[in-house]
């Protein structure tokens, strides 16, 4: 099997199931995974033919890459054995379903299988490791799907941590509002990526099996400094950079810290499936994944929304800064943010989930 280089081994979700847990607070991911229910509901009614897909061994694969510790991979997974189950009986078809779980190989697999539906209609298979590299056998599986997780870069690129390179990032932990050069380096590692996940997936999807994706987006040529993140990232730099003033945390510590997420826009993605060469596109679009917002926004959503992005980037920051100073960190950014619930409220926060359908030709 091909070697992949690897990734920032702080990645995966705060896992367990107590208060700060991923488990417990992914619920603003689960409100934009449950707007593609009906859009993948339709892709597999109208685009794939399961039955003559499963014709030999009448059983259906499914994979969830990056599936974190649960439970929204469980609806997920669920929600599209079910589309399934209807396109098969409307063919008199039946079908056992074999579900692969995918996530790096820290994320809390315990949890994710100590927490599996006791009533689930499917057997369940654990596939750790990184997918930019192999995760599945050839030509095994039948919808590979993948939500709030291909916008994790594989590493933070090199440049960003050379201090004689003009993508050195001194003190903004992102490209929102960084230089023209770092956000070349983002956008060309985010390329690099995308290229090595996709020729995997062509290997492990079998021809007429589809590729699922909901991801971080953004219109293209669309300045990252418009939409709402952008003051989340610059405020964290701002945090950390008063930390630093106050003795806490090293100039060196804020200067090597950045964050591996990008927002890709659908034609870059487009560009890069016809450079690959085996998928036909089914859906490309950006879609609003807001609807967990109020408008106005108050402060309890800047608070929500927080606690879900300690659960999600938390590790990120342990691993950089220790441990001890996570709470503080927070603390600082949500009453930051709470300050700013005007500047979040009137920046561009519509379109910026992606979601993208590709059939295996
Ligand atoms: C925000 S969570 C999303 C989890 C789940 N899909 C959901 O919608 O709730 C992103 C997940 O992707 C995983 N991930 C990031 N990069 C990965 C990689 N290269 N290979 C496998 N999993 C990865 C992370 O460890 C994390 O569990």
């Amino acid at each position: 099997m091909e070697k992949v280089e690897i990734v920032l081994n702080s990645l995966p979700m705060s896992g367990g199931d107590g208060p700060n847990s991923y488990s417990k607070n992914s619920h603003l991911q689960r409100r934009s995974a449950s707007l593609l229910k009906e859009t993948i509901d339709k892709l597999i009614t109208e685009k794939l033919d399961a039955k003559t897909l499963i014709c030999d061994s009448n059983t259906f694969c499914i994979a969830d890459l990056g599936c974190a510790t649960g439970p929204n991979t469980f609806f997920l997974v669920q929600d599209i054995i079910k589309s399934v189950e209807t396109t098969l009986d409307s063919n008199s078809t039946k079908a056992e379903f074999l579900v692969f779980f995918n996530d790096l190989t820290n994320n809390d697999f315990n949890t994710l299988f100590t927490s599996l539906p006791q009533d689930r209609s499917y057997f369940a298979v654990g596939v750790p490791g990184s997918f930019y590299g192999r995760v599945l056998p050839q030509s095994s599986v039948h919808i590979v799907v993948t939500l709030a997780a291909t916008h994790w870069l594989s590493s933070v690129p090199k440049e960003l941590l050379d201090k004689s390179s003009k993508a050195w990032n001194k003190g903004k932990v992102h490209y929102s509002n960084a230089a023209e050069e770092v956000v070349k380096a983002y956008e060309d590692q985010f390329g690099r990526d995308m290229e090595k996940f996709l020729e995997a997936r062509a290997q492990e999807i079998v021809s007429g099996g589809l590729l699922v994706v909901g991801m971080c987006g953004i219109p293209q040529g669309m300045p990252f400094s418009n939409l709402a993140d952008s003051i989340m990232y610059t405020s964290m730099a701002d945090v950390l950079i008063q930390m630093q003033s106050q003795g806490l945390i090293s100039e060196e510590q804020v200067d090597s810290f950045n964050i591996p997420i990008y927002s890709a826009s659908p034609e870059e993605v487009a560009a890069l499936v016809e450079k690959n060469g085996c998928f036909s596109v089914e859906s490309m679009e950006l879609m609003d994944p807001t609807t967990w917002l109020k408008r106005p926004m108050d402060e309890e959503d800047v608070r929500q929304w927080m606690v879900c992005i300690k659960a999600t980037m938390g590790s990120l920051f342990i691993n950089h800064f220790g441990d001890h100073l996570l709470d503080d960190i927070f603390d600082r950014l949500t009453a930051r943010l709470v300050g700013l619930t005007n500047e979040v409220e009137s920046s561009y926060r519509e379109k910026v989930m992606l979601f993208f359908a590709l059939k295996r030709i």
